[in-house]
């Protein structure tokens, strides 16, 4: 039977490196942000959707420019509503169809925000120091200090999803203390 753990957390705190050593460890991951750009890039309906909310400006050789997208919604919490609800409905019909043995991870950035926790059976957040994620964020993707703080802005804040979580990992202290982590959560899973 399929169990799915939610996992979830700030901008830039560390999941997809969460997710990439849960994977190692033979879990199955469903990437909720890989899958947005996969609809954003082929599915037809989600493309005319978005472009008839947001114009032809949106459209790059009949793909959503993500990047020209991003700059629309994170300047405007009303706007990004406007997507979330485009997208989720699409989202959800391929988490309704995917199965697993077991466990399946469902790396979820803003699984609260866009309201997919009852769908999830466990919720793992990974948190980090926010002036770590500051930083992280920056260096990343090499964006300014204001629309980090944007970027960063348009999510819940840390604190209220690790109050929601059932477990909360922690990378601030590095890589290797974070899969120690990862590795007492998976153990307390079996
Ligand atoms: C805004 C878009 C076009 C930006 O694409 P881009 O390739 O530049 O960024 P990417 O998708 O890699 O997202 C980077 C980070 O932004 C944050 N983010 C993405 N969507 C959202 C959102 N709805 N609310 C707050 N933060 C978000 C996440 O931390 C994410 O990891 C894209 O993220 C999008 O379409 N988002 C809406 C769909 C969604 O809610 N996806 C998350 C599902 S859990
Ligand atoms: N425990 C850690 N120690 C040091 N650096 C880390 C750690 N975890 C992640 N990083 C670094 O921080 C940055 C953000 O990590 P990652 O991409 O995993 O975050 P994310 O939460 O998946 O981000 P996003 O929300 O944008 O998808 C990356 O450059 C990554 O290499």
């Amino acid at each position: 039977m399929t169990r799915i753990i939610g996992l979830t957390g700030g901008i830039a705190t560390g999941k997809s490196t969460a997710a990439a050593y849960l994977r190692e460890q033979g879990f199955p991951v469903l990437d909720l942000d890989q899958l947005t750009h996969d609809l954003e890039a082929h599915d037809q309906d989600v493309i005319q959707q978005i472009t008839a909310v947001f114009g032809p400006a949106v459209q790059t050789d009949g793909q959503i420019d993500r990047k020209k997208l991003g700059r629309i919604v994170f300047a405007d919490p009303h706007l990004l509503k406007q997507l979330v609800r485009i997208i989720n409905p699409a989202l959800l019909k391929v988490i309704a169809e995917k199965t697993a043995p077991d466990w399946l991870i469902l790396d979820a950035p803003t699984l609260f925000e866009n309201g997919f926790t009852s769908y999830v059976d466990l919720i793992l957040m990974v948190t980090c120091e926010p002036m770590i994620q500051m930083q992280r964020l920056i260096t990343r993707d090499q964006v300014s200090i204001s629309w980090a703080s944007r970027l960063i802005g348009a999510q819940w804040p840390q604190r209220t999803k690790a109050a929601l979580a059932d477990q909360v990992v922690d990378s601030t202290q590095g890589k290797q203390k974070l899969y120690r982590e990862l590795q007492r959560f998976i153990e307390n899973l079996r």
